[in-house]
């Protein structure tokens, strides 16, 4: 018997509420939701008011997130928990179980697993910075899962959780709403919201772990007050609940560690909920993509879609940016990335089609790749070639969704990561036997 109760059909837009980080009120079951005070004395139906904060309570106001969820049962009902030994690929910052390398490094796709894995046990950390204990840097994972989470739910109290699906659909049945999102889509999960994820086949993806500041729009600047990813396409569910009394698993990661307890009841029971600490989707192919119209490659800042500040303006602690379709037009002009040494360093994942940058393969998508501060990289030897002799007439690139996660901290590798089957070693050859210049005689 499916005893989930919904205002209405699921991936559907009505099923959403449009607009980032905004004031919200929804509920499941008319009349749950209190008026004109968050803790009556007596919350309708006896549903249980909870405050669930993600900044501090004192936070400015234009940074304060919290949301009051009322529900059939108070989460502080559960038993202690235990150690929980799956997901043994998951690691946490500080990461220090190998030297941090300078090398450039790539990896292949990660295999589709053959063992029945779901979503928190096909979780693969690649490497990191900062540390967690500091709320500071990220942990880059990547996942590859075959069945859905069932009877169990998952949450990190270490970060925020940025998800990128590459290939499959996830439906993520949050506890303030169910997300559904297929390769091109993103989802946001806050720290600390209960989650839990069905496949609709072999799946794999890319997760970005945010110890830090929350993820938010960036600032415009003189670009005005529309373009990149608009604000009222970002969707939160509406709410959506389960009543189900049967033991469900709630596994959750603390300081790096993962812990078990399990309960007698669904932690999926929020009947009501307003605020505006929620997860949401984001579908990238709305990116609004701002580039030259003249000449020169510009800055890929120029395609940030989310930015994690850190307490310094202008570096983040981590910056989500997308490589998606556009034309290229500009006069005169090398137009692939340029060759580049930069002080932030540089993850990317490869969602859809081919990067415009490696023209000789190799990065292929559910790949990825890690260019650290300061070490050299650019095009490779293919697309430096073609770039130099192409006819600079207007050309579309399409079919391309690449990412990178873009972090102010050197990005230390794993220990797996190091030593994967699926690790190039000969990553470095793509930038082999470029011709020397010529100087005039
Ligand atoms: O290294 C990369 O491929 C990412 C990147 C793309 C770009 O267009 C400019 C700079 C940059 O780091
Ligand atoms: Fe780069």
């Amino acid at each position: 018997m499916d005893d989930a109760h919904s205002p209405g059909r699921t991936d559907v837009a009505g099923d959403y509420l449009p607009g980032f980080g905004n004031h919200l009120s929804t509920e499941a079951v008319a009349g749950a939701l209190p008026i004109g005070r968050n803790s009556p004395q007596r919350v309708p139906f006896g549903l249980y008011a909870e405050q669930l904060s993600g900044t501090a309570f004192t936070a400015p106001r234009h940074d304060n997130r919290r949301s009051w969820l009322y529900r059939l049962r108070p989460s502080a009902n559960h038993a202690a928990y235990r150690r929980y030994s799956g997901a043994a690929a998951l690691r946490t910052a500080p990461f220090d179980e190998v030297a941090p390398s300078p090398n450039r490094l790539r990896w292949d796709p990660l295999p589709i697993p053959t063992a029945p894995t779901d979503f928190v046990d096909g979780l693969v950390t690649y490497g990191g910075n900062g540390d967690v204990g500091a709320a500071i840097g990220v942990g880059i994972h990547l996942y590859a899962a075959n069945r859905s989470m069932e009877r169990r739910a998952f949450f990190s109290a270490d970060g925020e959780l940025l998800i990128v699906p590459q290939q499959g659909r996830l439906s993520i049945f949050t506890e303030l709403g169910l997300i559904e999102i297929e390769p091109q889509q993103i989802a946001l999960i806050p720290r600390g919201v209960r989650f839990r994820v069905a496949v609709d086949g072999p799946s794999r993806g890319y997760v970005c772990e945010n110890y830090g500041a929350a993820f938010r729009l960036p600032d415009l600047g003189p670009i005005g007050a529309n373009g990149l990813a608009n604000p009222r396409d970002f969707e939160t569910p509406r709410a959506h609940f389960e009543d189900r009394d049967e033991p469900t698993e709630l596994i959750q990661k603390f300081q790096g560690g993962l812990w078990t307890t399990t309960l007698d009841h669904s932690p999926f029971d929020v009947v009501a909920w307003h605020g505006n600490l929620a997860p949401c989707r984001y579908d990238l192919r709305r990116f609004n993509t701002i580039n030259t119209v003249s000449f020169d490659h510009p800055d890929p800042s120029i395609f940030t879609v989310l930015t994690s500040p850190s307490d310094t303006p202008g570096t983040a602690n981590c910056d989500f940016v997308i490589f998606p379709p556009r034309w290229m037009v500009a006069e005169g002009t090398f137009r692939p990335p340029w060759f580049h040494r930069n002080v932030m360093s540089e993850f990317m994942g490869l969602i859809h089609g081919a990067y415009d940058a490696k023209e000789g393969g190799g990065f292929t998508p559910g790949g990825a790749s890690l260019h650290n501060q300061m070490s050299a990289h650019g095009p490779d030897r293919a697309t430096y070639e073609k770039a130099i002799a192409a006819d600079l007439v207007p050309h579309k690139i399409d079919d391309t969704m690449a990412f990178m996660f873009e972090t102010r901290h050197v990005i230390r590798p794993t220990r797996w990561a190091d030593e994967a089957q699926t690790r190039q070693r000969d990553y470095d050859q793509v930038w082999d036997a470029f011709a020397k210049a010529e100087l005039p005689r």
